[in-house]
C-alpha cells in the first residue's frame, strides 16, 4: 500500500517537473498579461493535482560539506524504527568501529504516524556526474512527505518531536570520551591548556555500586530529575547545572560513583586536573570547550589547589598519615591570594563553578570530591555550588552483598553471619573487601577468598584492639605526668 502510494507520488512530482520546465521555456514567449494569467491557473492546478508536500533533508551542507545535525537526528529517528519494523536493513559498523549500526536502505521507505497523521519517510541520493569537481559523488537526502492539510502538526510538531527523539537515540549511542587536562601530555605551550581524550569504557553502574540501597535510589532520582529539567532551569533563569560533593576515606567508591553517573547520564567525563591550570583565564578556555552533556571532576579538591598559600604546620603530620598528597585548603573566603605554583584563585574557581559560562549551554554536572571534607572551605561547597552532598563510607553488610554478588556470584554463604559481625566490629573499605574477594587464581574458590576476607578483617580488628590500646596507656601516661608536674610545682 505505502510502496504504491510513494510510486505514485513519485511518478506525479516527476511528471510536474518536466511540466515546469516546458512551462519556463514557454512563458518567456508569451505577453505580459497571459504570462500571469497562465502563471496563476498552474500554481492553482498543481496544488489541486498535488496535494502533498515534500521536505528534504540533506546529508552534507555547505562547501565545506558538513554533516547536517538535522540529517543526523533523522536519521537515528527512522533507523530505530525501522530496526523494530523492517525486514530489510543494512548493517555497518558504528563510527568507531565498537557496535553495529542498522539503517535504512536506499529508496527505501518507512511509513509513521503521528497523532493520527500519516507521513512517508524515503531516503535518496543523488548522484553527480563523474566530471563535476565535488570531492563526493553522490548526496544522499531524506524525503519527508505528507498531505498539506497538516502542514502545521507536522512543520511543528512532528518535526520537533523526531528532531528530539532523534538527538537522544543519538546521545544513547554515542561513543562517549574521557577527557583530561594533565600537564605534560602535550609539548607545545599552546596545547597545554587543552583537552586530551580517549574513550571512556568504565563498566561502573549503580547496580555494581555497594552502597545503602535508599541512598542509591535517591542520586539515581536526583540525576534523571536534573537531565530532564531543562525547562525548569530556563524558567528559574539559572545555568543547566548541578554540582555534586563526594566525601569519604580513601576506597570508598568516589571515583568509582562518578563513573556509575556518566554511564547512567551517558554523559562525557572531564576530569579537571587544577594543578595543570595556569589561571584563571586558562580555566574559563577549558570549560568553554567541554560538551553539552558532561561531568566535569575536580578529584580530591582539598589537595589539588593552594589557594592561600599557606599550610598548617600542626596538620602536617596528621596528613601524612593518611595520603601525603595532600595540601590545605584554608577557609579564608573569597580573597584573591595566589598560590605557589598556578594562579587560580578560589574566586576563579567559584566563579567556574557559578556557571559564568552558563551562555554555553547544556547539561552539566560538577562534581568534586575529597577526603577530608571539614577542611574546605565553606564558600565553595555552600548549597547552590554543590547541591548534593554525598557521604560514602565504610562497608556495610548490605554493601558487602552487593560485591560477593559481583565478584563470586553468592547470594548466601555460611560465613556470611561472621562477615556481617565483623563488619559491625571493624573498619573496611569497600575497595579493601572486592580486593579479598577477588579470585587471585583461575583455580580460586568462594571459600578461599571469603576466608581471607575474614582474616584481613581480623586483622584489622586485632590492630584497631592495639591501637586503642596504646593510646589510652598514652593518655594515662600524660594526665599521671601531668599531677606529677603539678604537685612538683606545689612543693
Ligand atoms: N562503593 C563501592 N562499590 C563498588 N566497588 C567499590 C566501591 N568502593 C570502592 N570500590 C572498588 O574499589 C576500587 C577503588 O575505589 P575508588 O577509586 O572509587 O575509591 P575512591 O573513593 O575514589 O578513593 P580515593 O579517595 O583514593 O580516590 C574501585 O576500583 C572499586 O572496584
Ligand atoms: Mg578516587
Amino acid at each position: 500500500m505505502a510502496r504504491n502510494m510513494i510510486h505514485t507520488l513519485a511518478t506525479m512530482s516527476s511528471t510536474i517537473e518536466s511540466f515546469m520546465y516546458v512551462w519556463s521555456i514557454v512563458r518567456n514567449h508569451l505577453p505580459y498579461e497571459l504570462r500571469d494569467f497562465f502563471q496563476n491557473f498552474i500554481l492553482t492546478l498543481m496544488s489541486f493535482l498535488n496535494p502533498y508536500i515534500q521536505i528534504s533533508f540533506h546529508e552534507l551542507l555547505g562547501e565545506r560539506l558538513r554533516t547536517s545535525r538535522a540529517y543526523l537526528a533523522v536519521e537515528a529517528y527512522l533507523n530505530s524504527k525501522k530496526s523494530k519494523t523492517s525486514k530489510r536493513l543494512n548493517a555497518e559498523l558504528g563510527k568507531d568501529s565498537s557496535n553495529l549500526v542498522l539503517t535504512m536502505d536506499e529508496y527505501d521507505r518507512l511509513t509513521d504516524e503521528f497523532r493520527g497523521v500519516k507521513v512517508w519517510w524515503v531516503l535518496c541520493k543523488v548522484v553527480l556526474s563523474k566530471r563535476s569537481s565535488y570531492p563526493v559523488q553522490e548526496k544522499k537526502y531524506y524525503k519527508l512527505i505528507f498531505h498539506k492539510r497538516y502542514r502545521e502538526t507536522i512543520t511543528g510538531s512532528y518535526l520537533e518531536h523526531v528532531m528530539r527523539e532523534g538527538k537522544e537515540i543519538r546521545a544513547r549511542h554515542r561513543q562517549r570520551r574521557l577527557y583530561t587536562n594533565s600537564a605534560g601530555n602535550h609539548l607545545s605551550p599552546y596545547y597545554q591548556c587543552m583537552w586530551s581524550d580517549i574513550v571512556f569504557e568504565h563498566p561502573a553502574t549503580f547496580e555494581t555500586m555497594a552502597m545503602d540501597l535508599e541512598k542509591k535510589q535517591e542520586i539515581i532520582e536526583d540525576l534523571f530529575t536534573f537531565s530532564k529539567s531543562q525547562d525548569f532551569y530556563a524558567r528559574i533563569g539559572k545555568a543547566w547545572k548541578r554540582g555534586y560533593l563526594l566525601y569519604g576515606p580513601p576506597g570508598t567508591g568516589k571515583s568509582t560513583l562518578i563513573a556509575a553517573m556518566a554511564n547512567l547520564l551517558c554523559y562525557d567525563v572531564y576530569d579537571l586536573e587544577l594543578t595543570a591550570v595556569k589561571d584563571n583565564t586558562e580555566l574559563r578556555k577549558l570549560l568553554i570547550e567541554t560538551s553539552r552533556k558532561s561531568i566535569i571532576v575536580i578529584e580530591d579538591i582539598d589537595c589539588s589547589l593552594d589557594l592561600t598559600g599557606k599550610r598548617k604546620k600542626a596538620d602536617k603530620s596528621s596528613d601524612n598519615e593518611t595520603k601525603n598528597k595532600h595540601k590545605e585548603v584554608s577557609g579564608k573566603g573569597l580573597k584573591e591570594e595566589k598560590s605557589t605554583r598556578s594562579n587560580l584563585t578560589l574566586s576563579g574557581l567559584l566563579n567556574f563553578i557559578d556557571g559564568l559560562w552558563s551562555a554555553c549551554g547544556g547539561e552539566r554536572l560538577i562534581v568534586l570530591t575529597t577526603n577530608h571534607v571539614e577542611k574546605l572551605d565553606p564558600a565553595l561547597i555552600r548549597s547552590g555550588r554543590m547541591d548534593k552532598h554525598i557521604e560514602l563510607s565504610y562497608c556495610n553488610f548490605n554493601g558487602f552483598k552487593v560485591l560477593a554478588k559481583n565478584y563470586l556470584n553468592l547470594e548466601s554463604h555460611r560465613m556470611f553471619d561472621r562477615i556481617q559481625q565483623l563488619l559491625e566490629e571493624t573498619k573496611i573499605t569497600p575497595a579493601d573487601v572486592a580486593e579479598n574477594l577477588m579470585p587471585k587464581t583461575f583455580s580460586d574458590e568462594a571459600d578461599k577468598c571469603l576466608s581471607s576476607l575474614i582474616e584481613a578483617m581480623e586483622r584489622a580488628k586485632e590492630a584497631d584492639v592495639a591501637k586503642k590500646l596504646k593510646e589510652s596507656i598514652s593518655i594515662e601516661r600524660d594526665t599521671s605526668q601531668n599531677g606529677d608536674d603539678k604537685e612538683t610545682s606545689k612543693t
